[in-house]
């Protein structure tokens, strides 16, 4: 019985220094531990009269001397909080200062969502609680507390059962955790439940190719044969960090380096810029200047014979002209603006340019620039015919019918 007392001391006097308790909380838990062991039976009987949110937090406070690492029995410390930490059940044999009869703690706390993760034995083996009459998993979270990793990588607990129920001699299968030292009485707590020696939570893992979207986005880019590219997830656009085969070849990197990356065919390579060299007062906004002083020409219907009459050869005219988008453009007075170059634009002179053009640099506003320099519609041969008939039959005058067109 002495000793009994004595060992109790040292476990309270140990807990309160491994906890830091001060006072206050001290008593705070002694009034806690009362009331547990205030229940009679050998049945502990932990009642939460609220419906809802009640909890209970248990803790060792008898045994081998210290906190958690060896032996000692629960004390229960009812509060208000929402989850069961733990349940460290004593192996009854090993002390002879408890009753040999088996003690059961039993949680009655109606309507209260309990989360628990097992049942620690004071050997520090975690136990699956037993099925109770419903399927759920009933364990209580070990102490401390699982932390993130751990819990990540357990599956997720479901609803507790209101009656939890802990047999003190036929406890649950232990969990896979660390075993807790089994030696003299001592402060050192377990690896794992030391504060600041948490294990390092897991290593995020690659997802491997073709299992994520971005793979499977990336697949898009795949080159028919399968390629490393694709399989690597390096996207298309990092082909142009590869090394260009001249280089390779100057640099000595073998043309079978699994490091570079395969050549892609899918864009030509970019063209060197052509623009010309303009002669002095012909800048972009000197055209923009000139284009405001061109003769305005009444706009009128143009047939593809007549276009091709204002072409590079053969031109009697010697103006020349570009269809763009059905509007027909002399682009005589600009040739000499033309960035690129008075020979390139007189490659669409006599015919439809807009192919070409916007092949070269769609992103010039061309209706803008070339507004002074517009001289009707490009018009079919047979509309010609047509509207020659019209105007010969005297029904209204080829300029209006422009308009009305526009
Ligand atoms: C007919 C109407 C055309 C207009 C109003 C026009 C206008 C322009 C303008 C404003 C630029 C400068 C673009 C820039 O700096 O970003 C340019 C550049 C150029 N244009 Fe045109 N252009 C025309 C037709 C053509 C055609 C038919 C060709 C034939 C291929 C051509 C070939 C070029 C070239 C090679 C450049 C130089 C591109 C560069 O900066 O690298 N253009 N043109």
């Amino acid at each position: 019985m002495f000793i009994g007392i004595a060992a109790l001391v040292l476990a309270v006097g140990a807990y309160i220094y491994k906890e830091g308790l001060r006072p206050h909380e001290i008593l705070t838990r002694l009034a806690g531990s009362f009331a547990f062991w205030g229940a009679t039976g050998p049945q502990r009987t932990i009642t939460d009269g609220s419906d809802s949110k009640a909890s209970i937090n248990l803790e060792k406070v008898k045994g081998g001397g210290n906190g958690t690492a060896d032996g000692g029995y629960i004390a229960g410390l009812p509060s208000r909080r929402d989850k069961v930490d733990m349940v460290v059940v004593e192996d009854e044999e090993e002390d002879p200062t408890t009753p040999t009869a088996p003690v059961k703690i039993e949680l009655s706390i109606p309507d209260v969502e309990v989360e628990s993760k097992g049942v620690r034995s004071r050997k520090g083996k975690a136990r699956r609680m037993p099925d109770d009459d419903s399927d759920e998993d009933l364990s209580v979270p070990m102490f401390p507390a699982l932390n993130s990793a751990q819990r990540a990588s357990k599956p997720a607990s479901v609803p507790q059962a209101p009656s939890l129920v802990v047999p003190g001699s036929m406890g649950p299968p232990p969990l896979p955790v660390p075993k807790l030292a089994t030696g003299p009485p001592s402060l050192a707590l377990p690896s794992f439940a030391a504060p600041g020696l948490m294990p390092p939570p897991p290593i995020p893992m690659r997802k491997p190719a073709g299992s994520s979207a971005a793979s499977a986005r990336n697949a898009q880019y795949a080159r028919p044969g399968g390629s490393s590219s694709s399989s690597l997830g390096v996207p298309p656009s990092a082909s142009s960090l590869a090394v260009p085969p001249s280089a390779s070849s100057s640099l000595g990197v073998p043309k079978t380096s699994s490091l570079q990356l395969p050549p892609t065919h899918s864009q030509p390579p970019p063209k060197p810029r052509q623009k010309v060299i303009l002669t002095p007062g012909h800048s972009p906004l000197d055209w923009a200047n000139h284009q405001r002083n061109l003769p305005f020409v009444p706009l009128r219907r143009i047939a593809p014979s007549e276009l091709a009459t204002h072409g590079a050869r053969k031109n009697e005219t010697k103006t020349y002209w570009t269809v763009l988008e059905g509007k027909v453009y002399d682009m005589t007075p600009y040739l000499p603006y033309h960035p690129g170059g008075e020979k390139e634009l007189l490659r669409v002179a006599g015919k439809d340019g807009t192919k070409l053009f916007n092949l070269t640099h769609p992103w010039v506003n061309w209706d803008n620039m070339l507004r002074g320099c517009e001289v009707g519609i490009l018009v079919s041969e047979n509309e010609m015919l047509k509207k020659e008939v019209t105007v010969d039959s005297g029904a209204g005058g080829e300029e209006e019918d422009l308009e009305s067109m526009d």
